[in-house]
Protein backbone atom coordinates (compact mmCIF):
# COMPACT_ATOMS: atom_id res chain seq x y z
CA UNK A 1 0.00 0.00 0.00
CA UNK A 2 0.96 3.70 -0.02
CA UNK A 3 0.25 5.70 2.11
CA UNK A 4 0.98 9.34 1.60
CA UNK A 5 1.07 11.41 4.87
CA UNK A 6 1.06 14.69 4.32
CA UNK A 7 1.79 17.08 0.88
CA UNK A 8 3.45 19.26 2.82
CA UNK A 9 7.22 19.58 2.22
CA UNK A 10 9.99 22.12 2.83
CA UNK A 11 11.66 21.29 -0.15
CA UNK A 12 10.83 22.70 -3.80
CA UNK A 13 12.84 20.48 -5.96
CA UNK A 14 12.43 22.12 -9.58
CA UNK A 15 11.02 18.35 -10.32
CA UNK A 16 8.75 17.26 -7.64
CA UNK A 17 5.87 15.25 -9.78
CA UNK A 18 3.60 15.63 -7.06
CA UNK A 19 -0.20 16.82 -8.61
CA UNK A 20 -1.67 20.36 -7.94
CA UNK A 21 -4.26 18.67 -5.72
CA UNK A 22 -2.08 16.95 -3.00
CA UNK A 23 1.04 19.38 -3.49
CA UNK A 24 1.17 21.60 0.01
CA UNK A 25 -2.24 20.16 1.79
CA UNK A 26 -1.84 18.46 4.36
CA UNK A 27 -4.20 15.64 3.97
CA UNK A 28 -3.98 11.68 3.71
CA UNK A 29 -4.31 9.20 1.41
CA UNK A 30 -3.97 5.31 1.27
CA UNK A 31 -3.65 4.41 -2.46
CA UNK A 32 -5.93 6.77 -4.04
CA UNK A 33 -8.45 7.13 -1.11
CA UNK A 34 -8.14 10.10 1.77
CA UNK A 35 -8.35 8.84 4.72
CA UNK A 36 -8.33 10.59 8.07
CA UNK A 37 -7.34 7.74 10.73
CA UNK A 38 -4.89 4.30 10.80
CA UNK A 39 -8.29 2.01 10.80
CA UNK A 40 -8.96 3.35 7.82
CA UNK A 41 -5.49 3.07 6.36
CA UNK A 42 -5.84 -0.78 8.01
CA UNK A 43 -9.27 -1.19 5.74
CA UNK A 44 -7.29 0.17 2.39
CA UNK A 45 -4.26 -2.17 3.31
CA UNK A 46 -6.90 -5.20 4.39
CA UNK A 47 -8.67 -4.84 0.96
CA UNK A 48 -5.16 -5.41 -1.15
CA UNK A 49 -3.85 -7.72 0.76
CA UNK A 50 -0.83 -5.58 1.58
CA UNK A 51 2.36 -7.35 2.57
CA UNK A 52 3.93 -3.95 3.07
CA UNK A 53 3.59 -0.31 3.02
CA UNK A 54 5.28 2.94 1.77
CA UNK A 55 4.81 6.00 3.68
CA UNK A 56 5.45 9.12 1.43
CA UNK A 57 4.47 12.77 0.80
CA UNK A 58 5.45 15.90 0.46
CA UNK A 59 7.74 15.45 3.26
CA UNK A 60 7.05 12.27 6.15
CA UNK A 61 9.46 13.60 8.25
CA UNK A 62 7.64 16.75 9.04
CA UNK A 63 4.58 14.62 10.20
CA UNK A 64 7.07 12.47 12.45
CA UNK A 65 4.24 11.65 15.38
CA UNK A 66 1.82 10.77 12.02
CA UNK A 67 4.21 8.39 11.08
CA UNK A 68 4.86 6.87 14.04
CA UNK A 69 1.09 6.73 14.67
CA UNK A 70 0.23 5.01 11.43
CA UNK A 71 3.31 2.30 11.05
CA UNK A 72 2.40 1.54 14.53
CA UNK A 73 -0.93 0.47 13.84
CA UNK A 74 0.14 -1.09 10.57
CA UNK A 75 2.71 -3.19 12.57
CA UNK A 76 0.21 -4.03 15.40
CA UNK A 77 -2.16 -5.47 12.81
CA UNK A 78 -0.39 -7.40 10.56
CA UNK A 79 2.16 -8.17 12.99
CA UNK A 80 5.92 -7.31 11.88
CA UNK A 81 6.45 -8.81 8.85
CA UNK A 82 4.16 -6.35 7.34
CA UNK A 83 7.47 -4.19 5.43
CA UNK A 84 7.05 -0.73 6.02
CA UNK A 85 9.35 1.80 4.15
CA UNK A 86 9.94 5.34 4.34
CA UNK A 87 10.75 7.81 1.35
CA UNK A 88 12.53 10.95 2.56
CA UNK A 89 14.01 14.17 1.57
CA UNK A 90 15.43 14.84 5.27
CA UNK A 91 18.09 13.40 6.59
CA UNK A 92 16.82 11.75 10.01
CA UNK A 93 18.81 12.45 13.52
CA UNK A 94 19.40 10.16 15.94
CA UNK A 95 16.29 11.05 18.00
CA UNK A 96 14.44 10.57 14.76
CA UNK A 97 16.15 7.67 13.94
CA UNK A 98 15.20 6.27 17.71
CA UNK A 99 11.34 6.93 17.13
CA UNK A 100 11.15 4.78 13.77
CA UNK A 101 13.16 2.06 15.19
CA UNK A 102 11.39 -1.33 15.36
CA UNK A 103 8.23 0.21 13.33
CA UNK A 104 9.88 1.42 9.90
CA UNK A 105 12.17 -1.11 8.53
CA UNK A 106 13.77 1.17 5.30
CA UNK A 107 14.95 4.72 5.33
CA UNK A 108 14.79 5.37 1.25
CA UNK A 109 16.87 8.68 1.18
CA UNK A 110 16.58 11.55 -1.55
CA UNK A 111 19.53 14.40 -1.18
CA UNK A 112 18.91 17.37 -3.48
CA UNK A 113 20.67 17.18 -6.92
CA UNK A 114 22.65 20.42 -5.69
CA UNK A 115 24.38 17.94 -2.97
CA UNK A 116 24.90 14.38 -5.08
CA UNK A 117 29.09 16.00 -6.29
CA UNK A 118 29.27 16.40 -2.46
CA UNK A 119 27.67 13.21 -0.80
CA UNK A 120 29.75 12.02 1.05
CA UNK A 121 30.01 15.63 3.31
CA UNK A 122 26.23 15.60 3.88
CA UNK A 123 23.92 14.99 6.40
CA UNK A 124 22.67 12.46 4.35
CA UNK A 125 25.73 10.18 4.45
CA UNK A 126 26.18 10.64 8.64
CA UNK A 127 22.26 9.08 8.97
CA UNK A 128 22.67 6.35 6.50
CA UNK A 129 25.89 5.56 8.14
CA UNK A 130 23.74 5.60 12.08
CA UNK A 131 20.89 3.96 10.39
CA UNK A 132 22.62 1.33 9.07
CA UNK A 133 24.28 0.86 12.79
CA UNK A 134 21.20 0.79 14.30
CA UNK A 135 19.90 -1.59 12.41
CA UNK A 136 17.10 -0.39 9.72
CA UNK A 137 17.81 -0.93 5.98
CA UNK A 138 18.76 2.06 4.40
CA UNK A 139 19.27 3.66 0.87
CA UNK A 140 18.88 6.33 -1.64
CA UNK A 141 16.55 6.65 -3.81
CA UNK A 142 16.01 9.49 -6.26
CA UNK A 143 15.09 10.37 -9.99
CA UNK A 144 17.76 10.03 -13.07
CA UNK A 145 18.98 12.80 -13.23
CA UNK A 146 22.11 14.55 -14.84
CA UNK A 147 25.19 14.04 -12.50
CA UNK A 148 23.50 10.84 -11.36
CA UNK A 149 27.31 8.85 -11.20
CA UNK A 150 28.21 11.44 -8.44
CA UNK A 151 26.22 9.05 -6.22
CA UNK A 152 28.57 6.05 -6.67
CA UNK A 153 30.98 6.65 -4.13
CA UNK A 154 27.87 6.37 -1.57
CA UNK A 155 27.54 2.90 -2.40
CA UNK A 156 29.88 1.37 0.54
CA UNK A 157 27.08 3.29 2.82
CA UNK A 158 23.93 1.97 1.48
CA UNK A 159 22.35 -1.42 1.07
CA UNK A 160 20.79 -0.11 -2.14
CA UNK A 161 20.42 2.95 -4.80
CA UNK A 162 17.32 3.02 -6.20
CA UNK A 163 16.84 5.19 -9.49
CA UNK A 164 13.79 5.93 -10.78
CA UNK A 165 13.16 7.16 -14.20
CA UNK A 166 12.05 10.83 -14.09
CA UNK A 167 8.84 11.53 -14.77
CA UNK A 168 7.59 14.47 -16.12
CA UNK A 169 4.57 15.75 -13.95
CA UNK A 170 1.94 18.74 -14.43
CA UNK A 171 3.21 20.79 -11.62
CA UNK A 172 6.72 20.34 -12.98
CA UNK A 173 6.53 20.45 -16.84
CA UNK A 174 8.10 24.28 -17.13
CA UNK A 175 10.97 23.58 -15.11
CA UNK A 176 11.81 20.56 -17.03
CA UNK A 177 10.99 22.49 -20.63
CA UNK A 178 13.09 25.32 -19.13
CA UNK A 179 15.93 22.65 -18.72
CA UNK A 180 15.39 22.11 -22.42
CA UNK A 181 13.91 18.22 -21.34
CA UNK A 182 10.99 16.37 -23.33
CA UNK A 183 9.20 13.37 -23.08
CA UNK A 184 10.96 10.35 -24.10
CA UNK A 185 7.45 9.31 -26.09
CA UNK A 186 4.08 9.75 -26.77
CA UNK A 187 2.98 6.71 -24.37
CA UNK A 188 4.60 7.08 -21.03
CA UNK A 189 5.59 10.18 -18.53
CA UNK A 190 9.06 9.24 -18.73
CA UNK A 191 11.44 11.98 -19.59
CA UNK A 192 14.27 11.42 -22.93
CA UNK A 193 17.87 11.02 -21.75
CA UNK A 194 17.59 8.78 -18.07
CA UNK A 195 19.11 5.64 -20.02
CA UNK A 196 22.18 8.24 -20.77
CA UNK A 197 22.25 9.52 -17.31
CA UNK A 198 22.00 6.06 -15.40
CA UNK A 199 25.74 4.81 -17.32
CA UNK A 200 27.75 6.76 -15.08
CA UNK A 201 26.65 4.66 -12.64
CA UNK A 202 29.04 1.09 -12.09
CA UNK A 203 27.81 -2.66 -12.91
CA UNK A 204 26.31 -2.87 -9.19
CA UNK A 205 24.41 -5.32 -7.57
CA UNK A 206 23.08 -2.22 -5.32
CA UNK A 207 22.07 -0.38 -7.95
CA UNK A 208 18.66 -0.80 -9.03
CA UNK A 209 16.66 1.12 -11.92
CA UNK A 210 13.05 1.62 -11.74
CA UNK A 211 11.63 2.71 -15.42
CA UNK A 212 8.44 4.84 -15.74
CA UNK A 213 6.65 1.89 -17.50
CA UNK A 214 7.54 -0.52 -15.37
CA UNK A 215 5.92 1.51 -12.53
CA UNK A 216 3.13 2.50 -14.69
CA UNK A 217 2.32 -1.04 -16.05
CA UNK A 218 3.14 -3.49 -13.56
CA UNK A 219 3.36 -1.72 -10.29
CA UNK A 220 0.21 -0.87 -10.70
CA UNK A 221 -2.13 -3.91 -12.64
CA UNK A 222 -0.30 -6.07 -9.62
CA UNK A 223 -2.04 -3.43 -7.02
CA UNK A 224 -4.93 -3.63 -9.33
CA UNK A 225 -5.49 -7.59 -9.34
CA UNK A 226 -4.98 -7.83 -5.46
CA UNK A 227 -7.52 -5.30 -4.86
CA UNK A 228 -9.61 -7.06 -7.33
CA UNK A 229 -9.39 -10.71 -6.06
CA UNK A 230 -10.18 -9.46 -2.38
CA UNK A 231 -13.35 -7.03 -3.47
CA UNK A 232 -14.69 -8.07 -6.40
CA UNK A 233 -18.42 -9.35 -6.32
CA UNK A 234 -19.42 -12.82 -7.76
CA UNK A 235 -20.69 -11.83 -10.89
CA UNK A 236 -17.63 -9.07 -11.88
CA UNK A 237 -15.34 -10.27 -14.56
CA UNK A 238 -11.82 -9.67 -13.16
CA UNK A 239 -9.23 -8.97 -16.64
CA UNK A 240 -5.77 -9.56 -16.73
CA UNK A 241 -5.07 -5.95 -15.66
CA UNK A 242 -7.32 -6.17 -12.66
CA UNK A 243 -9.61 -4.09 -13.55
CA UNK A 244 -13.74 -5.56 -13.03
CA UNK A 245 -16.25 -5.49 -15.75
CA UNK A 246 -19.88 -6.10 -15.11
CA UNK A 247 -23.24 -4.69 -16.99
CA UNK A 248 -25.36 -2.00 -15.56
CA UNK A 249 -29.14 -2.17 -16.17
CA UNK A 250 -30.96 1.11 -16.10
CA UNK A 251 -34.56 -0.22 -15.45
CA UNK A 252 -37.78 1.11 -17.17
CA UNK A 253 -41.05 0.06 -15.56
CA UNK A 254 -41.62 -2.20 -12.76
CA UNK A 255 -38.40 -3.37 -10.99
CA UNK A 256 -39.82 -6.02 -9.22
CA UNK A 257 -40.65 -7.79 -12.07
CA UNK A 258 -37.26 -7.24 -13.47
CA UNK A 259 -35.79 -9.20 -10.78
CA UNK A 260 -37.86 -11.98 -10.86
CA UNK A 261 -36.00 -13.16 -13.88
CA UNK A 262 -32.63 -12.89 -12.06
CA UNK A 263 -31.62 -15.44 -9.40
CA UNK A 264 -31.18 -13.28 -6.00
CA UNK A 265 -27.36 -13.76 -5.88
CA UNK A 266 -26.59 -12.92 -9.07
CA UNK A 267 -27.45 -8.59 -9.25
CA UNK A 268 -27.15 -6.05 -6.75
CA UNK A 269 -28.95 -2.41 -7.19
CA UNK A 270 -26.72 0.42 -6.73
CA UNK A 271 -28.27 3.64 -7.26
CA UNK A 272 -31.59 1.98 -8.48
CA UNK A 273 -29.58 0.58 -10.98
CA UNK A 274 -29.26 -3.19 -11.36
CA UNK A 275 -25.61 -4.53 -11.62
CA UNK A 276 -24.87 -7.95 -13.02
CA UNK A 277 -22.65 -10.36 -15.21
CA UNK A 278 -22.45 -8.24 -18.09
CA UNK A 279 -22.67 -11.90 -19.66
CA UNK A 280 -26.30 -12.40 -18.02
CA UNK A 281 -27.51 -8.89 -18.92
CA UNK A 282 -26.14 -9.52 -22.88
CA UNK A 283 -28.39 -13.24 -22.65
CA UNK A 284 -31.47 -11.56 -21.03
CA UNK A 285 -30.99 -8.20 -23.49
CA UNK A 286 -34.38 -8.44 -24.92
CA UNK A 287 -36.55 -9.52 -21.85
CA UNK A 288 -34.81 -6.60 -19.66
CA UNK A 289 -36.03 -3.11 -20.23
CA UNK A 290 -34.13 -0.21 -20.27
CA UNK A 291 -30.94 1.55 -20.85
CA UNK A 292 -28.27 -1.59 -21.17
CA UNK A 293 -24.29 -1.56 -20.81
CA UNK A 294 -21.44 -2.43 -19.75
CA UNK A 295 -18.41 -1.01 -17.31
CA UNK A 296 -15.41 -1.39 -16.60
CA UNK A 297 -13.76 0.01 -13.72
CA UNK A 298 -10.89 0.19 -11.27
CA UNK A 299 -11.46 -2.20 -8.55
CA UNK A 300 -13.65 -1.21 -5.56
CA UNK A 301 -15.92 1.33 -7.15
CA UNK A 302 -12.98 3.06 -8.43
CA UNK A 303 -12.27 4.71 -11.79
CA UNK A 304 -14.48 4.07 -14.85
CA UNK A 305 -12.13 2.88 -17.49
CA UNK A 306 -14.49 2.07 -20.17
CA UNK A 307 -18.43 2.57 -20.79
CA UNK A 308 -19.96 0.35 -23.67
CA UNK A 309 -23.96 0.33 -25.09
CA UNK A 310 -24.55 -3.30 -24.65
CA UNK A 311 -26.02 -3.53 -28.50
CA UNK A 312 -22.26 -1.88 -29.50
CA UNK A 313 -20.55 -4.56 -27.25
CA UNK A 314 -22.26 -7.89 -27.72
CA UNK A 315 -22.68 -8.51 -31.55
CA UNK A 316 -25.08 -11.45 -32.68
C1 LIG B 1 7.71 12.50 -4.49
S1 LIG B 1 8.89 11.86 -3.38
C2 LIG B 1 8.10 12.08 -1.82
C3 LIG B 1 8.91 11.67 -0.64
C4 LIG B 1 10.08 12.57 -0.28
N1 LIG B 1 9.74 13.93 -0.25
C5 LIG B 1 11.20 12.34 -1.25
O1 LIG B 1 11.45 13.22 -2.08
O2 LIG B 1 11.82 11.26 -1.17
C6 LIG B 1 8.83 10.10 -3.64
C7 LIG B 1 9.87 9.57 -4.59
O3 LIG B 1 9.75 10.18 -5.86
C8 LIG B 1 11.03 10.41 -6.41
N2 LIG B 1 10.91 11.48 -7.40
C9 LIG B 1 10.91 12.80 -7.21
N3 LIG B 1 10.73 13.46 -8.37
C10 LIG B 1 10.58 12.53 -9.34
C11 LIG B 1 10.37 12.56 -10.75
N4 LIG B 1 10.18 13.72 -11.41
N5 LIG B 1 10.32 11.39 -11.41
C12 LIG B 1 10.45 10.21 -10.77
N6 LIG B 1 10.64 10.11 -9.45
C13 LIG B 1 10.71 11.25 -8.73
C14 LIG B 1 11.86 10.76 -5.19
O4 LIG B 1 13.21 10.54 -5.41
C15 LIG B 1 11.31 9.82 -4.15
O5 LIG B 1 12.01 8.59 -4.20
S1 LIG C 1 11.60 16.45 -1.32
FE1 LIG C 1 10.15 15.05 -2.31
S2 LIG C 1 8.10 15.96 -1.98
FE2 LIG C 1 9.63 17.50 -1.42
S3 LIG C 1 9.77 18.78 -3.25
FE3 LIG C 1 11.39 17.19 -3.38
S4 LIG C 1 10.47 15.45 -4.50
FE4 LIG C 1 8.81 16.83 -3.86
Amino acid sequence: MVLFVTGRCHRTCWYCPLSRERKGQDAIFANEQKITSPSEAIEVAESMSALGTGITGGEPLLVLDRVVEYAKRLKEHFGPEHQIHLYTGIAPDEPALRRLQGLVDEIRLHPPHESWPRILETDFARSAILARQMGFVIGIEVPALPGIGALAVALPLLDFLNINELEWGETCAAAMRERGLELADGLHNAVKGAADWVKELPDDPKVHFCSSSFKDSVQLRERLKRIAANTARPFDEVTDDGTVVYGVLEPAGDLDAILEILDEDEYAICDGRVEMAWWVLADLRAELPGKKYVIERYPNGGMVVEVTPLDAAIKD
